[in-house]
């Protein structure tokens, strides 16, 4: 690791966190009410929100007794990657919002928990340095690091971004299509939420991009003759397209995934395209309210591509149950949003670390009582009733 990069504070973890609500009670009495409502508040009446969660907890487990668990690991195979387990870091932007270390904690928790880690374009802490962090016990040791792309509002631009990706050593790119601008954020706006002008993203620094997706309460006034004037004809035509995302494929070695996808269709563009994967996400209910659950959106994306594309999917992950039900979707893995977020406040590096051993000890425990020995184990069987529309023959049996 480089000298200037600061080490995590060691911070004592309040005692009684056992569960990822406890976490939330102690991000909420750390955090001021305008960041509380950037980091844990969704768009509009939050539908999107409380589905995200509820989805996954209504899903119900089908486990099966006395099989053999001799040589049992959660390891995984993704892009060209073994992961350690079928976790990664989602891109959270400003992390330093919630506790000053920012995304050099959470970058030391993915270390010591072996957990992949996707950054945010919008991130507090240089690339570059994070990337110094996750190898600081030497490659072999690094978990791999992604960077997600937002796109710069044109391809020269955005290109010098990848750029940069590629120079720090990011492993893959996460282009975000879901958000080409920032959904209504009733909460942020009652509680005066603002991104103080000192966590201005260290990525797109020097690039001077126009702001990267403003508040829809950002725009100018709409003149009242012509009430789309802000947004169709200014944002709108600057937001990447399918063209963009086959342009990007050309224009870099890198895999690339696309975060964001809720329909089969775009499943399948994204797939004839050539990208590596995708995400099935709706933001973490940040974007458009009443959009469905990810955990409803999953299983037709499954079913539209081939079984073997790679999926992963985030929203609403809160147990080491939910992790192994969306694998039983048929998600290759997921990504935890505001977890390491609740973890970052509560107590920095080693609130995201006890955060990501809980998920992780509930993971392993929620494997050993259904019977799966390893990942490739899991399946729609496990459900119940199973998720009968992508079962495939294999499956049958059970
Ligand atoms: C405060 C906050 C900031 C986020 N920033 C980004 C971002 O910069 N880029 C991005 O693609 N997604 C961003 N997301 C979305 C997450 O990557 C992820 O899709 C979502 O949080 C998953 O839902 P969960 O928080 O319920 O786990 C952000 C989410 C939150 C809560
Ligand atoms: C800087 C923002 C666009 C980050 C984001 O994606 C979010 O707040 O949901």
């Amino acid at each position: 690791m480089t000298a200037s990069i600061p080490l995590p504070r060691i911070e004592a973890l309040p005692p009684g966190l056992v569960a990822p609500a406890d976490f939330e009670r102690q991000a909420l009495a750390t955090l001021d009410p305008a960041t509380s409502a950037y980091f844990l508040g969704g768009a509009a009446d939050q539908h999107t929100l409380r589905a995200n969660s509820r989805a996954w907890s209504e899903l119900q487990l089908r486990p099966r007794v006395l099989r053999s668990l001799a040589g049992g690991h959660t390891r995984i195979q993704l892009s060209g990657r073994t992961l350690d387990w079928p976790v990664l870091l989602a891109p959270i932007a400003h992390q330093r919002l919630a506790h000053p270390d920012g995304e050099i904690a959470t970058a030391h928790a993915a270390l010591a928990c072996a957990t992949g880690m996707v950054l945010s374009t919008q991130s507090s802490v240089a690339v570059e340095d994070i990337h110094a962090i996750l190898h600081s016990e030497g490659a072999d040791n690094a978990p791999p690091l992604w960077f997600q792309l937002y796109w710069q509002h044109s391809r020269s631009r955005t290109l010098a971004l990848v750029r940069r990706a590629e120079a720090a050593g990011c492993e893959a790119l996460v282009l975000t299509v879901d958000a080409p601008v920032q959904g209504v954020r009733d909460l942020e706006r009652r509680t005066g939420f603002r991104v103080p002008t000192e966590f201005s993203a260290h990525q797109t620094d020097g690039l001077q991009a126009s702001p990267a997706f403003p508040h829809l309460h950002a725009l100018p006034a709409a003149p009242a003759d012509h009430p789309s004037i802000g947004l169709c004809q200014g944002l709108a035509a600057q937001a990447p397209d399918w063209d963009d995302v086959q342009w990007l494929l050309q224009h870099t070695q890198l895999p690339v995934w696309l975060k964001g996808i809720t329909h089969p269709e775009d499943a399948q563009l994204a797939r004839e395209l050539g990208a590596t994967g995708l995400i099935v996400s709706n933001h973490g209910g940040r974007t458009l309210d009443t959009l469905p659950a990810s955990a409803t959106l999953l299983p037709a994306i499954r079913s539209a591509v081939d079984p073997d594309y790679p999926i992963l999917v985030d929203g609403g992950i809160r147990r080491g149950t939910d992790i192994f039900k969306a694998l039983a979707l048929g998600a290759n893995a997921v990504l935890i949003g505001r977890p390491q977020i609740l973890g970052l406040a509560a107590a920095g590096a080693v609130g995201v670390t006890s955060v990501l051993r809980l998920l992780r000890d509930e993971f392993e425990a929620c494997m050993t009582l259904c019977g799966c020995a390893s990942v490739v184990d899991i399946g729609p069987r496990h459900l119940f009733p199973p998720a009968k529309s992508f079962l495939i023959d294999n499956d049958s049996h059970l």
